[in-house]
């Protein structure tokens, strides 16, 4: 399938955006009338530059507050029309997106729209031009897909089909399911768009917070699969309106893009099977030798349909029943084609669609890389032995020691060429299949490279995540320990600390959502529900990742804005949280003060879950915060301070399948970490 995006997806000029389209990869694009206008380039010469670069002009848009207008303006509408289409043609696209009157001019008549659009499409066939008609979900009197589709299907003009945008058909309530139903050939164009769930105003929700499929929380894999179960085989174009995109370095958001869309074309796969659509009487013909270009267009699905070998086998219906989530949505339709009904149809199998090397299963952390220097290094070796951790080996050629308790390994490199604050600078997990997690990075535009070595040294190869952290994937054979001279101090039991619970990695501000799409895609670890929290600098937001066994989880945060001038220049320090089995007694047995908590939060503590007096006592001794969610899950964590300038340590006791992360304790915990920094800082 061809891959497009619209050019208001990313940040710069026009040609910033057509370089970086097609430095992803992508096929087409859409291009969008404002970054026409404001470019220097004649559209000929936009039509050049596209060509030069492999890209195809899929979509002009979008042509606005067309249709169901008093005769005056519809005049000056159909004018303004066709000087677009001079336009497109100088541009060498052929569809146009004509999106829902928002316009108070226009009255509530489905007939005269009708009528309005007809005329349009006639003016359009008759360039070679098709108009794509999209339901803004805020259009003053069509804002539904089904409403759209009835005014198409009532002027049933060839050269008039839909645009079905992700966003407007899955922000309201109308069931999308109908869409599996639409006339093979009428959904002229596709753009596709995920977005978080948010209560607001739904232009505003359009306009600022859309993401890349995968990013937020719509059903688009279902909902591709509905579209493509309708025939459609026009581009996958993505269009994303989001603040900090339209800011951000386009190359990245184009490969950010790129990377949605592979794994949204591979999710087909995780579909059951849908019918077939059977061939619905294509349009009735007075337009169709009007619409030259486009004539055809139609008949091909309409033809390959019918003349599927399977047509008739498929009216013993073996596969009616397997088919069930999508026979109910089909259902209108459905009665109408079940005389052609063919096979089921596995989406993901069709020619052209991409997919994935599977995501191998994830064992757990084999070691977490800091970068250290001649003053961050000696604070952290201090605070690992303070958790307990022993110095085990040293690195047969580098600066690079290896730090042991339990399962958990450290690696600390004082190899860094820039002095700084400590850094996580690089994790390994392990995988059953390493070749194979690194064919899927691959594969979603995340290549690894083999990390610098010496002879004899364990191969390591090393995807870099959105915010430059390396990600090894090892397997748990792999002999990386050989690269370290033991130092002959074992590594004992230590304070109990058993494996690495969860990495706390704080993203640039503008690439948390890239980063969630990374990890998600290319470990294939799923997403937890992102949480959002209230700390001392600003809103911050979570979102963890992890595999289904809890054996790899990360914790991104961000704060909710970029960050304001007045915090602290290093206000997003990194973590490492271990896992005990007995948070008492590790507390008991460390040699390293934990950070000091607040009275007045033991206090709330008491208040809001009614702990008894004793065992608060216990955690206030220790300077342990609690959490409990509401299936009685608990969880027992505590922090230290922040070490070489960023990094801190976190120790967590999970009980009763407490499955989150304690964030609530999160702005505790800052403004601890703050205190101590102005009360230790000379
Ligand atoms: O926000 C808008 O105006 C707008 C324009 C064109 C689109 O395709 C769309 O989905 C939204
Ligand atoms: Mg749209």
């Amino acid at each position: 399938m061809r891959r497009s995006i619209a050019t208001v997806c990313v940040s710069g000029t026009l040609d910033d955006k057509l370089t970086a389209a097609a430095a992803a990869g992508f096929d087409g694009i859409e291009l969008f009338e404002n970054d026409l206008v404001v470019s220097p380039w004649s559209p000929a010469g936009i039509r050049r530059r596209c060509a030069d670069l492999g890209l195809t002009i899929d979509l002009y848009q979008p042509f606005r507050d067309f249709e169901a207008v008093p005769d005056e303006l519809l005049k000056a509408n159909l004018s303004r029309a066709e000087r677009k289409f001079e336009v497109m043609a100088e541009l060498g696209t052929d569809t146009v997106l004509v999106c829902s009157s928002v316009s108070p001019a226009a009255v509530d008549d489905d007939d005269l729209a009708t009528a309005h659009l007809s005329l349009l499409a006639d003016r359009a066939a008759a360039h070679g031009m098709r108009i794509a008609y999209e339901a803004l979900a805020w259009g003053r009197h069509v804002s539904t897909w089904d409403h759209s589709w009835r005014i198409v299907q009532q002027a049933d003009h060839p050269a008039l089909g839909l645009c079905l945008d992700s966003f407007h058909v899955l922000s309201r309530e109308i069931p999308p399911d109908g869409i599996a139903g639409i006339t093979p050939g009428k959904i002229f164009f596709l753009q596709l768009a995920d977005a978080p769930h948010l209560r607001m105003d739904v232009l505003q929700w359009s306009r600022h917070h859309r993401l890349f499929p995968g990013q937020g929380a719509f059903d688009l894999p279902r909902f591709l699969g509905l579209v493509l179960s309708a025939g459609y085989s026009g581009p996958l174009s993505l269009e994303v309106f989001n603040d900090v995109f339209r800011q951000s370095d386009p190359a990245r958001t184009a490969v950010d893009a790129m990377r949605s869309l592979t794994l949204l074309e591979d999710r087909l796969a995780t579909l059951p099977a849908a019918p077939r659509t059977s061939p619905t009487p294509a349009s009735t013909a007075p337009h169709a030798s009007t619409a030259a270009p486009h004539a055809s267009a139609t008949p091909p699905h309409a033809s390959a349909t019918a003349a599927a070998p399977h047509a008739s086998a498929s009216a013993t219906a073996p596969h009616a029943s397997t088919a069930a989530p999508h026979a109910s949505a089909t259902a209108p339709h459905a009665s109408a084609s079940a005389p052609h009904a063919a096979p089921a149809v596995q989406l993901a199998d069709r020619p052209g669609v991409r997919r994935l090397p599977p995501a191998p299963r994830l064992t757990g952390h084999a070691f977490t890389e800091f970068a250290v220097d001649g003053h961050s290094g000696p604070e952290l070796r201090s605070a690992l032995r303070g958790l307990g951790f022993a110095h085990t080996g040293q690195h047969r050629t580098k600066p690079v020691e290896l730090w042991e308790q339990g399962a958990c390994r450290i690696v600390l490199n004082s190899a860094v060429t820039h002095p700084g604050p400590a850094a996580i600078s690089a994790f390994a997990v392990t995988s059953e299949n390493p070749p194979l997690s690194l064919a899927r990075a691959e594969a979603l535009s995340a290549p690894a490279h083999l990390n610098v070595r010496e002879p004899g040294e364990a191969e390591l190869a090393a995807i870099t995540a959105p915010d430059g952290t390396s990600v090894l994937v090892t397997h748990p054979g792999d002999n990386w320990r050989s690269d370290f001279l033991p130092t002959g101090t074992p590594a004992g039991p230590g304070a109990g600390l058993l494996t690495v619970d969860h990495l706390g990695l704080t993203q640039p501000f503008d690439h948390f959502d890239e980063a969630g799409l990374f990890y998600h895609s290319v470990l294939g670890l799923e997403h937890l529900p992102t949480e959002e929290y209230a700390a001392p600098y600003g809103l911050m937001r979570s979102r963890a990742v992890s595999d289904p066994q809890r054996t790899v989880r990360v914790a991104l945060t961000v704060a909710l804005l970029r960050r304001g001038e007045w915090a602290p220049a290093v206000s997003d320090p990194q973590h490492v949280a271990f896992a005990t089995a007995d948070l008492i007694a590790t507390a008991r047995a460390l040699s390293l003060p934990p950070l000091p908590v607040p009275a007045n939060y033991y206090a709330d503590l008491a208040a809001r879950f009614g702990l008894t007096d004793d065992f608060v006592a216990t955690l206030r001794e220790h300077g342990i915060l609690f959490d409990r969610d509401p299936s009685g899950g608990e969880l027992l964590h505590l922090y230290t301070p922040v070490f070489g300038g960023r990094v801190f340590f976190e120790i967590t006791e999970r009980r009763a399948g407490y499955d989150r992360f304690g964030e609530p304790n999160a702005p505790v915990r800052m403004a601890a970490q703050r205190h101590r920094r102005l009360t230790t800082t000379p």
